[in-house]
Order: C-alpha cells, then structure tokens, then sequence
C-alpha cells in the first residue's frame, strides 16, 4: 500500500498528438497543504480531472490513497472533495435543495458544520443556484466539499472571483478543516501569493510536467541571499558554482542568490577571505523568479507572481 495520498506514475494525457499532461510523477503526502503552481495551459486542470476520474489518462496511473483512480471504490471518492475552477451546479435547484440531494448522497455528511458555514458566508438558502454571483457558487462549492468530511480536498484556482475579505475566510476555513480533521489538500494555482499564505509544499508545474516539487520551508531555508564584499571582485569560478542562481552587484558588494547547503556555500567563500558576508531570507516570490530565471523558464512565469 502507498504511503501517498495523491500519486501519479507517469501519468500523461494527450489530446490531438499534444501532451496536457507529460508522463508526470507526483507524491502528495498525507495532511499536506499541497501548492501545485503553473502559468495558463500547464496541465494544473488536466491533471485534476485525471485524479477526480473525469478524464481518462492515455497512458500511465494516478493513484488516490493507494488505490488506482480507475479502481477507485464509491466508498472512497464519498471522501474526496472537489472544488472546480467554475463550479456548476443544478442551475435550477435552490441553494437548500442542493444541500438536501448532498445530505442524501454523502454518507459522512456534516449537516451541522454546512449550516454553520453557510450562515457565516451568508449564502442565500432560497435562491437559485444559477443567480448566486461567481464569488458565492465558490464559497457554496467549497461549502459543500467540506462537509461532505474529505480525507483529501481538491481545490482549482478556489478563491477565483473572490475579493480580498472572501478570499481571507476561504483561506481560514481551509486552514481550520486542516488542522482539525488532518486532511489533505492539492491546490492548484497560478497565484504565487495564495501558496505563500496557505501551503506546505509547492510544485512547479509547466509543459505537463513538474519542474520541481519541495516543502515550502526547505525552499525558504536553502535559497538564501548572500551580501559578500570581495576583496578583488567577484572570483569568476564563484559565478560558475552550481548552487548560484544569481549574482548581482552594487558597487563593490555582491549579491549571490544561492539555493543549497548555504553553511557549506559560506564556508567556501570564506577561502577567498571576504571583506564583509551575510546570508539574507528571501521572500518566496524572488525565490521563484531566481530559479525560474536560472531554469530558463522566466519569462513564462513572470504573469505568476
Ligand atoms: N478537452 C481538451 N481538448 C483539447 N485540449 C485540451 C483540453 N483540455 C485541455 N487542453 C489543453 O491542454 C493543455 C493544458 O490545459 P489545462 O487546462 O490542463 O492547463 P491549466 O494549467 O489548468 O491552465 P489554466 O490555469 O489556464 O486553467 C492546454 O494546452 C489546453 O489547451
């Protein structure tokens, strides 16, 4: 049995000779915030539904707690909830109707906690599904795929249409389920703030593949900024080190953006005897632009951030 929540084996999708999703190897891990981050077309929705069992792969596995989505039992997707980037309703249904059919349908269902919920963000029961605004077919969607009690939430692009005070309760809500139920969440963004505030992990998705995959404070320790002050310059085997992302400099002081072992980076460039030396946090926004810059990725994921 896996140990991995979300799994996929070289799971590739192709539509028309064009991979979506590219022969893409992903572990999630079990209460995991889960940032996956792509620019427009990476695959984040592809592969989304690929988990969810809404499109079939042209080849290779995904795999939910284990267990091959294909041979995904009732009994298990009862337990996984999913918030679309356009959630769809019953457009004829009521508000209170739908929670009815949900009542019926989902086994673990929190009747208690949905009320509550939907009371707090002030969904009307009584209107249509088709007349709530953008911002309110979200919230309810979110509403609805926690109480249904998931082991694992799967959100696309969830606070989509919503304004900065929605979008701060969605994130609440989210945080408070995670630390109370332990669940899992796969996220899917092209905000790089929206993982800043809310993940544990981030992955890189682009071209139907993972460029990389790190939890958040690996990342956010090892890539580090350096204030050095050469005595002569910058030492030109320096700027071919491999854990250099980037160099830049400001009169005689040289900023070195590193991602690795930064002791082990500092204790090399005391050998060329600086003058000064000191190791900056980033912030996860430079991080990304540094490595997606080195990577020769940049200019496609200039509109993330
Ligand atoms: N049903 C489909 N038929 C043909 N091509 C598709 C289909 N669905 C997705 N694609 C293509 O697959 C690629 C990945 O799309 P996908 O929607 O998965 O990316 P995404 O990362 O979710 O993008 P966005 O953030 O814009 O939603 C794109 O080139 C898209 O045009």
């Amino acid at each position: 049995m896996s140990e991995w929540t979300v799994e996929t084996v070289h799971l590739t999708k192709t539509y028309q000779g064009h991979p979506a999703v590219d022969q893409l190897n992903l572990q999630v891990g079990q209460g995991s915030i889960f940032g996956l981050l792509g620019p427009n077309g990476a695959g984040k929705s592809t592969l989304i539904r690929m988990l969810m069992g809404s499109v079939l792969p042209t080849s290779g596995e995904a795999r939910l707690f284990g267990s091959p989505v294909s041979e995904a039992t009732a009994h298990l997707r009862q337990r996984v909830g999913y918030v679309p980037d356009q959630p769809i309703f019953y457009p004829f249904f009521q508000v209170e109707e739908l929670l009815t059919l949900y009542a019926k349908t989902y086994e673990a269902w929190d009747e208690k906690r949905c009320r509550q919920w939907i009371d707090q963000f002030g969904i009307p029961l009584k209107k249509r599904t088709r007349s709530l605004s953008k911002g309110m077919k979200m919230q309810l969607a979110l509403i609805l795929a926690l109480s249904i009690r998931p082991r694992l939430l799967i959100l696309d692009e969830p606070t989509s249409g919503l304004d900065a005070v929605m979008k701060q309760q969605v994130y609440r809500l989210i945080l408070d389920e995670v630390a109370a139920e332990g669940i899992t969440v796969l996220l899917a963004t092209h905000h790089l703030s929206e993982l800043e505030r809310i993940a544990d992990h981030v992955a890189v998705m682009y071209k139907g593949n993972i460029l990389w995959s790190r939890p958040l404070d690996e990342l956010k320790a090892q890539s580090r900024k350096i204030q050095v002050v050469f005595p002569k310059g910058i030492p030109p085997e320096v700027e071919q080190w491999p854990e250099l992302l980037h160099a830049e400099a400001h009169g005689s002081v040289h900023n070195l953006i590193v991602d690795g072992d930064i002791q082990q980076t500092m204790k090399k460039l005391k050998t060329f005897q600086p003058v000064y030396m000191e190791s900056l946090p980033l912030t996860l926004e430079e991080i990304f632009i540094h490595h997606t810059e080195k990577e020769g990725y940049g200019h496609d994921f200039r509109q993330l951030v």
